[in-house]
């Protein structure tokens, strides 16, 4: 893909209603986690040995940023990544424009990291991303001293940063809960002479935070209200090299395990998922919709807990999801209206506004995927309702609109409708779940590329 979009035509895909889903299978690994272990691993000086990375687009283009801004990223075989950093501060500016593709967190991370260092760069991305708010990014990396030289309307990629010689640290409290906002006023902060502080009144992913003290750094995390935290970042530290094994990606995994409670018969185990907390509100809803879901050999791997888990076919019910759950499962309510569709009863997915502006407009790209399927919605202000009907007829086209989740969320969802359902590009699948066809195959899933044009 290039920074306008496709460098391929789209490639449509149908799924059909599939036998059983059976065996065992492990998703690659977590996306945030994968970006950011490069990111740190650029900013340690000496060596860091990354194992289970995801190898998606959108992480394949954070490490060639990396190396465009001086660090020695190395693929050693697969998954097995070697990084040498080049020290907090230590970037060199980059020849060419920095391309994201498809991916938010890549861009917006890099942005903090950029502003740390008293250098000039061009961050750009596909059609997508092109769309998406940055001034969420810009307005506080301004106040740390950053100049936005060159920007799209809005504040929008193409756009160029530079870094001030001297940054100043802030305290800063984010508008939204945003991993990717929090995480690259850190970034920058790591470049900022004495405390950056950002608050944010619910809690978001907390992999930032968590890495920088495995990377050296000193970071408190305080409680806020009743459902957020304070995050105290000292700045100019020494980051030093640390290993890195990826988990299993809870987002990734949502796409079988919810594949194996609609497909009737089906028994699933998704192997080594991650199961930060902050990352589970997805699980914590399906049970509660009264999913048959049971996590195995629950470990910590790499400083998260994972589990293995075991997902049986079953009868679903339809809930009210707190909006404040939403920080939790953000990238995973695409999958659950599939799985709301197949419950019994209206499931109520409430404060959805971020879903707007994701790769797509997730809350209109999931209403006329529903449509396609001839589910029975309605949306309410920022409020997703779905009529389960316990089934679905499929039949329809999805326009996935470059956004790979809706791309394998109606896939998942034509392995269980009456007549196959059509997605028009799943092209975009490769930016976070690589494997996603021949691994969904290897259960059971019928799911063709060729001869469903048309
Ligand atoms: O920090 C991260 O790794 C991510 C944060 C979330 O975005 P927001 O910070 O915009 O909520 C999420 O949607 C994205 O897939 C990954
Ligand atoms: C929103 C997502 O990612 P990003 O913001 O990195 O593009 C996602 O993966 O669902």
């Amino acid at each position: 893909m290039s920074s306008t979009g496709h460098a391929t035509l789209p490639v449509p895909a149908r799924a059909r209603r599939s036998p059983a889903l059976k065996g065992r299978v492990r998703v690659p690994g977590d996306k945030s986690v994968s970006h950011r272990s490069l990111i740190f691993g650029a900013l340690t000086v000496g060596e860091t040995r990354i194992s289970g990375l995801l190898e998606g687009e959108d992480v394949l283009n954070t490490a060639k940023a990396c190396a465009a801004l001086g660090a020695d990223v190395e693929r050693v075989g697969e998954g097995e990544w070697r990084v040498h950093g080049v020290g907090v501060g230590g970037l060199r500016a980059p020849d060419g424009v920095l391309d994201f593709g498809n991916a938010g967190t890549g861009s917006r991370l890099m942005m903090g990291v950029v502003a740390g260092n008293p250098i000039t760069a061009t961050f750009d991305g596909d059609a997508s991303l092109r769309r998406r708010p940055m001034r969420r990014i810009l307005d506080p990396l301004e106040k740390m001293g950053v100049a936005v030289v060159d920007a799209a309307d809005g504040g929008r990629l193409p756009l160029t940063l530079k870094g001030p010689q001297e940054l100043v640290p802030i305290t800063y409290e984010s508008p939204v809960a945003s991993a990717q906002i929090k995480s690259a006023v850190l970034l920058a902060g790591l470049g900022a002479p004495g405390e950056t502080t950002v608050i944010e009144k619910e809690a978001s992913r907390d992999h930032t935070e968590r890495m920088l003290t495995h990377f050296g750094a000193e970071v408190t995390v305080e409680p806020y209200g009743e459902h957020g935290r304070k995050v105290t970042l000292k700045g100019r530290p020494e980051l030093k090299p640390a290993p890195i094994r990826v988990p299993a990606d809870p987002s990734s995994a949502a796409f079988p395990l919810v594949a194996a409670l609609i497909v009737p018969g089906s028994e699933v185990v998704i192997e080594g998922v991650m199961t930060n907390p902050l990352r589970t509100g997805l699980f914590i809803t399906l049970k509660e919709m009264g999913a048959d879901i049971t996590f195995e050999n629950e470990r910590v791997e790499g400083g998260e807990s994972v589990a293995d888990i075991r997902v049986r076919a079953s009868a679903l019910t339809g809930v009210n999801v707190p909006a404040e759950r939403a920080p939790s499962m953000i990238d995973e309510y695409p999958v659950l209206a599939v799985a709301a569709a197949f419950a019994t009863g209206e499931t109520r997915m409430n404060g959805l506004s971020e879903l707007r502006v994701k790769e797509s407009d997730r809350l209109a790209a999931v209403a006329d995927g529903l449509a396609q399927a001839g589910v029975a919605y309605r949306i309410e202000g920022d409020d997703l309702i779905v009529t389960g009907a316990g089934a679905a007829a499929g039949g329809g086209t999805v326009a996935t609109h470059m956004d790979h989740r809706i791309a394998m969320s109606f896939l998942v969802m034509g392995l269980a409708t009456d007549k196959p359902l059509k997605v028009d590009d799943i092209s975009f699948i490769a930016t976070s779940f690589p494997t996603f066809l021949p691994q969904m195959r290897a259960l059971g899933a019928l799911i063709d590329t060729e001869a469903v044009a048309g």
